[in-house]
């Protein structure tokens, strides 16, 4: 029974990519909910498998050259069943997607209100006036200060930030249930970060959204999620709010990954930031059993993990891949360098 909260249940997700005639995982049994009012963050190194779990929601995939399993429930239905015409009528209307590259995600040749009107068009009966009152209305919502004279621009007319700010405003048109943003900040320098994510905030309690926010930014996380789930080659190695993962991280990885964080603190020197060993591996390469993250953790003894790891629970909501997050628990972050 899924709780009334919840608005997209992600149960056992694999997406594999056919190489060379033999099919690897690049996400691998996930599990995780999206809930309402909730800014869920899925972190992890490039090539962790972020990505390609937002584009199996989204239906994004050629099905001759992937294997997807597991179910994606959203209003009743499994997403990962619909049809082209299923997806289309869920894709803008009811999960809006923020990519990372804003200009490559706009048409060129089209003035910004034709590109809005598009989305409107397609899902709604608005009347030409109708839908040009709602791009002002949307334009002014994810704060273009001079929205009459943005929509009638090109994209190549706006700023970096201006344009992300208009793909959100493609994506929230329909005011959908749940907002996919993809680095949405990546692209962007940190003073225009912070206002993006201030918009993604505001439109988040406006439309009681539910958002996944998919970044490689532990800073981003921190301010602004309220669950995270860390991702290591293809799995979630460990899940909880914000608070429980930043306050009492237990995975390994995890670990690593908030000691690799820059404090933005004069006192830190920036050559004593920690760095990871190794390389998330290409999904060729992932180990078939025991813990993928185990070979950049030599020190942890064999024995410290689990033959095929599950989730353990450590608190209500709180979980952790693997039973080496015992061998490796030290009571402040800095003691994660071994
Ligand atoms: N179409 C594809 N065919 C084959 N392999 C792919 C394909 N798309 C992604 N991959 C591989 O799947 C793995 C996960 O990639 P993905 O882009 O999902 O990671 P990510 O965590 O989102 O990284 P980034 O932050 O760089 O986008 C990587 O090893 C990548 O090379």
């Amino acid at each position: 029974m899924v709780e009334d909260d919840v608005l997209l249940e992600l149960k056992d997700i694999s997406t594999a990519f056919k190489i060379n005639s033999q099919y690897y995982d690049a996400v691998s049994h996930v599990n995780l909910e999206v809930k309402k009012d909730e800014i869920l963050a899925i972190v992890g190194e490039s090539g962790c498998g972020k990505s390609t779990l937002a584009t199996t929601i989204m239906g994004l995939h050629d099905p001759d050259a992937t294997h997807i399993s597991g179910q994606a429930l959203f209003e009743g239905q499994d997403l990962l069943k619909l049809n082209e015409d299923g997806l289309n009528d869920v894709r803008g209307a009811k999960i809006g997607m923020i990519f990372q590259d804003p200009l490559s995600a706009l048409n060129p040749l089209k003035r910004i209100d034709d590109q809005i009107s598009e989305v409107l068009d397609y899902h709604t009966q608005m009347t030409a006036t109708e839908k040009h009152d709602r791009v002002i209305e949307l334009l002014n919502q994810v704060g273009i200060v001079n929205p009459d004279r943005t929509a009638r621009q090109f994209p190549h007319e706006l700023s970096g930030g201006m344009r992300q700010r208009v793909i959100i405003a493609i994506a929230i048109a329909c005011k959908p249930d749940i907002i996919i943003a993809d680095e949405p900040t990546t692209a962007l320098d940190v003073t225009i970060q912070a206002q993006i994510l201030d918009v993604l905030r505001g439109i988040q309690r406006e439309n009681h959204a539910g958002i996944i926010l998919i970044t490689h930014d532990l800073g981003v996380v921190a301010e602004t999620a309220d669950e995270v789930a860390v991702m290591y080659a293809g799995e979630i190695v460990e899940r909880g709010t914000t608070e429980q993962v930043f306050g009492d991280p237990r995975h390994p990885y995890t670990r690593s990954l908030l000691r690799s964080m820059p404090q933005g603190d004069a006192d830190v020197d920036n050559d004593d930031l920690y760095v990871i060993q190794g390389s998330v591996p290409s999904i060729e390469r992932l180990p078939q059993t025991g813990d993928r993250f185990a070979a950049r953790i030599p020190w942890i003894p064999v024995e410290a993990h689990e033959a095929e790891p599950t989730m353990h629970e450590i608190t209500p909501g709180h979980q952790v891949r693997c039973t080496c997050y015992q061998e490796f628990y030290f009571k402040t972050l800095e003691e994660t360098r071994v």
